[in-house]
């Protein structure tokens, strides 16, 4: 309490950008690369910064940026995203008695290891679309959350999707159609069930993996089959089979949050006084749009999980 008022306050340090490289062997897979930005926000007992210009408690932003490239040295070995999260949040959480409780949240920039003629490269990357990012928070009690997701994936289909039988009124204009482009870019996040840093699976890595895994179980269902796809009749159905596609492929995930705007391709059709039927729509000439987009989302959590 700080007089009448309820106050409650948090600090950190936002889009620190740190990359860190495991220089193994070319005969051992290479070199390992990341690129991450790091922000990290802790909620500490520091109120009379706020009230007053007593800064004793403070643990400044520029150290919580220090010691995220202090803890990337520190990791020696490969560690994934998920696993620097709570690196750091327990750091924060166990070195400074003020600190109850810290967020961590990561956005990998996706370089990829390039292959020449085939071949993997030992240490060449390039930059890839899709983000995967991890938000992770550690109580001084050892409690944790970890939310794993994918940012900015994009997926498109010239085929095999429609829209039919939805309400129509006197503000209806679209029409009903079993054949259009359905074209979206994913915000996926998912919960992992780990609620305490005791339940951490020991394995290095499966995180990543998870993260590779779940990115491709999204993908091949949106798509279907290579030869033949697989009809979607609205986003809102292949949304939900994607996502549980994921919980049932996935026991390590509790539940998952989906967000698929859908980005209208028009059927192009041109027509005037002079020239009529200029341009008339056969299923093969469209205007791209990202504005105005649909805007589809839901979670899928598994019955008996507590969110
Ligand atoms: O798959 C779709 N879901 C909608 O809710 C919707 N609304 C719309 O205009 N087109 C579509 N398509």
């Amino acid at each position: 309490m700080a007089g009448r008022f309820d106050l409650q306050g948090r600090h950190g340090k936002s889009r620190v950008r740190v990359s860190r490289v495991w220089r193994r062997p070319a005969d051992a897979g290479g070199h390992l690369f990341v690129e991450w930005s790091v922000a990290v926000s802790v909620v500490s007992d520091c109120l009379p910064s706020y009230t007053s210009d007593d800064n004793s408690a403070i643990v400044a932003t520029d150290s919580i940026k220090n010691t995220v490239y202090v803890k990337a040295k520190e990791c020696t070995e490969v560690v994934s995203m998920e696993e620097f999260a709570v690196i750091l949040g327990r750091h924060f959480t166990s070195l400074y008695p003020q600190v109850s409780e810290a967020t961590v949240t990561i956005v990998e920039r996706p370089w990829e290891r390039v292959a020449v003629d085939g071949k993997p490269h030992s240490h060449g990357f390039k930059l890839g679309s899709e983000k995967h990012t991890t938000e992770v928070t550690v109580k001084k009690s050892g409690s944790l959350l970890i939310n794993s997701g994918i940012q900015g994936y994009s997926l498109l289909k010239t085929t095999q999707s429609g829209f039919e039988g939805f309400v129509r009124d006197r503000y209806t204009l679209l029409p009903e159609t079993r054949e259009r482009i359905v074209a979206t870019e994913v915000t996926a996040w998912w919960r992992y069930p780990f609620e305490h840093i005791s339940q951490l699976p020991s394995k290095p890595f499966c995180f990543t993996q998870r993260y590779q895994d779940v990115k491709k179980v999204l993908a091949d269902t949106f798509f279907g089959p290579p030869e033949v796809g697989v009809y979607s009749p609205s986003v809102q159905n292949t949304l939900y089979l994607m996502a549980r596609e994921v919980l049932t492929r996935f026991p390590d995930i509790a539940s998952v949050q989906l967000r698929m705007p859908n980005l209208h391709f028009l059927p192009v059709n041109l027509s005037g006084k002079e020239n009529p039927g200029l341009v008339k729509f056969a299923d093969d000439v469209y205007m791209p749009t990202d504005e105005p987009h649909g805007t589809i989302e839901a979670t899928l959590s598994r019955a008996n999980s507590k969110l």
